[in-house]
């Protein structure tokens, strides 16, 4: 009799697996090598940014209240006392009449309390006039205007990207603490597999949810040790999963989870011992998605199906890497968009429809990939985006608001209501 597996809501899933996550440990690493990894330290200023007044503009510094009275036919005149370059540092305070001329970066000498636009300016001989007046800190970047000493300005727990290494080169983190990376185990299981440059033969097929899977982990900039392809053979595929268990932090294993005559995966799990947190779940593709635990590594068993697998490693592999190392918004961004084109198909479990956003006059539209079936592999390949659409009876009309997951970001939300 084959089992009848009884679904559970995708976010009950996601509950499940997210559960057992192991914090991995932390590590020191140079600031240029940080990309993609995650924060273990918040990013405190370690002094105000800028670190001193400066000009935002190429011009002349000049104290304000010389200016006064400035007005069309009125001009105020400057006498330049010297030039002040970025990085440079005036030699005397300006004085009354006084001005430098000051490059953009540069910092404000003492008594000068203004800058002038070099466009503003009519210059002469020894210096230059002024049409209109200034007030006193005009055109002047103070310290402390974008961080202040002191401040919390990103929290540990946040995926770094190249905004936030150009914040922690700022303040001087030559080394920064950041979560370590987990090793992920990538199998592929499937008699019917052959290799990216085989040539078909009858009944079989090239794998290609390896080099997938393995291509999501690079995005996340997770290393992996890849295990190959395995025939359907239990002892062997035992052997391989174990070995690998034990070499990685996790392993994604895809194909084998339904309930055919050679869907070892389900038995691999009891063999080894290793508790099942679900394998049915209410969602299309990837409804045979299955997740087991054994001690503290979490075993991914993704659907052979492309499409399966893909949504199944986005809805659950990924928060759960982003939250080992972690990660405190772990899950893919989440948008509203207008539905692009007719779904007609009605599910009563949710749907997963891979599709691609574009920005039009109606706002942000995501049309679905084309070919929707769970063995799909061309919709992915034209997907930038996962429609979410809820179970139910009916179908579903274009200009229609849907929920959008957005892929290819190393941005994430806290939660997610699925
Ligand atoms: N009697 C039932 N049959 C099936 C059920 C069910 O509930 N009862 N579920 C169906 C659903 S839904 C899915 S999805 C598939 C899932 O099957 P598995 O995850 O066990 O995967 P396989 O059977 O190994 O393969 C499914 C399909 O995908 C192809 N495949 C496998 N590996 C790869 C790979 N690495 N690269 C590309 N394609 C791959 C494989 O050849 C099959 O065509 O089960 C349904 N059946
Ligand atoms: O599990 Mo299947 O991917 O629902 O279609």
């Amino acid at each position: 009799m084959v089992e009848i597996r009884k679904p559970i809501q995708v976010a009950e899933a996601v509950e499940r697996v997210m559960k057992h996550v192991h914090k991995l440990q932390t590590e020191v690493l140079p600031l240029e090598d940080t990309y993609g990894r995650v924060l273990a330290e918040p990013i405190v200023a370690k002094h105000d940014v800028p670190p001193f007044d400066r000009s935002p503009y190429d011009g002349f510094a000049i104290r304000a209240e010389d200016s006064t009275g400035a007005s069309g036919d009125i001009r105020k005149a400057f006498r330049v006392i010297g030039e002040i370059g970025a990085g440079h540092v005036a030699d005397r305070p300006i004085e009354s009449g006084e001005s430098f001329r000051i490059m953009t970066g540069a910092l404000i000498p003492e008594q000068a309390d203004a800058v002038v636009m070099l466009e503003q300016t009519v210059e002469n001989d020894d210096g230059f006039t002024l049409r209109k007046s200034f007030e006193a800190g005009e055109n002047i970047s103070r310290q402390g205007e974008d961080a202040k000493q002191g401040e919390v300005l990103i929290e540990a727990g946040t995926v770094i990207h190249p905004g936030t290494i150009a914040l922690l080169a700022t303040f001087g983190y030559a080394e920064v603490r950041v979560a370590k990376r987990p090793i992920a185990g990538v199998l592929s299981t499937g008699t019917e597999l052959l290799d990216v440059a085989d040539e078909l033969e009858p009944g079989k097929i090239r794998n290609s949810n390896g080099p997938m899977i393995r291509a999501q982990l690079k995005r996340m900039g997770i290393t992996y040790t890849s295990y190959g392809m395995m025939e359907d053979d239990l002892d062997a595929c035992t052997e391989i999963v174990e070995k690998a268990l034990q070499e990685t932090d996790l392993l994604i294993t895809t194909g084998g989870v339904s309930v055919g005559d050679y869907d070892y995966l389900p038995v691999i799990y009891e063999r080894l011992g290793a508790e099942v947190l679900f394998n049915k779940v209410a969602m299309r593709p990837g409804s045979v998605t299955t997740v087991a635990v054994l001690g503290d590594k979490l075993l991914f068993g993704l659907s052979g199906n492309p499409s399966a697998c893909f949504t199944g490693f986005e809805l659950f592999a990924r928060p759960a890497i982003y939250s080992m190392m972690g990660c405190s918004a772990p899950y893919m961004p989440r948008i509203q968009a207008v539905l692009g084109e007719d779904f007609k198909k009605a599910n009563p479990f949710t749907r997963f429809v891979r599709a691609s956003w574009s920005m039009t006059n109606e706002g942000i539209v995501a049309t679905p990939a084309g070919f929707n079936k769970s063995s799909a592999v061309s919709s992915i390949a034209r997907g930038n985006c996962i429609i979410v659409l809820p179970s139910g009876t009916r179908g579903f009309e274009k200009g229609m608001v849907v929920d959008v997951l957005l892929l290819g970001t190393e941005q994430g939300v806290e939660r997610w209501e699925l």
